[in-house]
């Protein structure tokens, strides 16, 4: 587990995407020589940040070819409402960089039957990354967390799914009854790269506990930090003592 803390949040993502790159380029690193990168966004606001440094530092570094973009989690809103998960990446990212609308896998959160598009997502997601057993592989879940402990849209009480073999799962905001499209535990553990760009000071608290083994049961992010193959944490919060 390696944490980078930066002074301000522009630096921690400069961080991550020079991280990304190198790994992008070497043989054996994400899609090898050559292949799909196969990338998860988060949501939130913290996103724009990471996409703000990417469009205007790394956009020409970045090999977009070889990329295929998915979510982390989705609102159960239309593209177009402010909560979007999509319409932030669209704004920020992909209406700036030469994606293609085919390396675009979105959730689609103006679904009325929200199970049925948990079911689409999944199988399609099943379908289209390496598995290992049954779980989808990703190059990259970039992750953010909430000042409440939750990570994707899985939050403090929901552990169940950090369990299912499930890809992906329905869930509720607790406070405001919202209903989400979530990645699940398993998917973000087993990843090739489980990153974590976090920002601002309303989050250290969470970011002080996230190693500690009795918070792993109360914070859905500390149970995905402690258990992933491969976390990597990208910060502007000075850590006082070990994460
Ligand atoms: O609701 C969500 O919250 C977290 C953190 O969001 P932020 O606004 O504090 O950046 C996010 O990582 C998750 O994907 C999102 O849907």
């Amino acid at each position: 587990m390696n944490i980078h803390v930066a002074d301000n949040a522009r630096e921690a993502a400069r961080m991550l995407l020079r991280n990304m790159l190198a790994v992008i380029r070497q043989p054996s690193g994400a899609g090898g020589e050559g292949g799909t990168v196969n990338v998860a966004f988060s949501g939130g606001s913290t996103p724009a940040i990471l996409f703000d440094v990417w469009v205007e530092e790394f956009a020409e570094l970045t090999p977009w070819n070889r990329f295929r973009v998915y979510w982390v989690d989705e609102r159960c809103v239309s593209s177009e409402n402010k909560d979007s998960n999509y319409r932030l990446a669209k704004i920020h990212l992909l209406d700036k960089v030469p994606l293609t609308s085919e390396q675009v896998f979105r959730i689609r959160g103006e679904q009325e039957d929200a199970e049925r598009e948990v079911l689409r997502y999944s199988s399609m997601v099943l379908s289209q990354l390496p598995l290992d057993g049954r779980i989808p592989v990703f190059d990259f879940v970039l992750l953010g967390i909430g000042a409440d402990g939750h990570t994707s849209s899985v939050f403090p009480g929901q552990e169940k799914l950090l369990h299912t073999l499930a890809p992906y799962a329905l869930s509720t905001h607790p406070v405001t009854g919202q209903r989400r499209i979530a990645m699940t535990g398993e998917v973000m553990v087993r990843a090739r790269h489980t990153w974590f760009y976090v920002t601002g000071q309303d989050k250290a608290g969470v970011i002080q506990s996230l190693s500690c083994p009795d918070v792993r049961n109360r914070y859905p992010a500390a149970y995905v930090w402690q258990s992933a193959l491969h976390a990597e944490l990208f910060t502007d919060i000075q850590v006082i003592s070990p994460v």
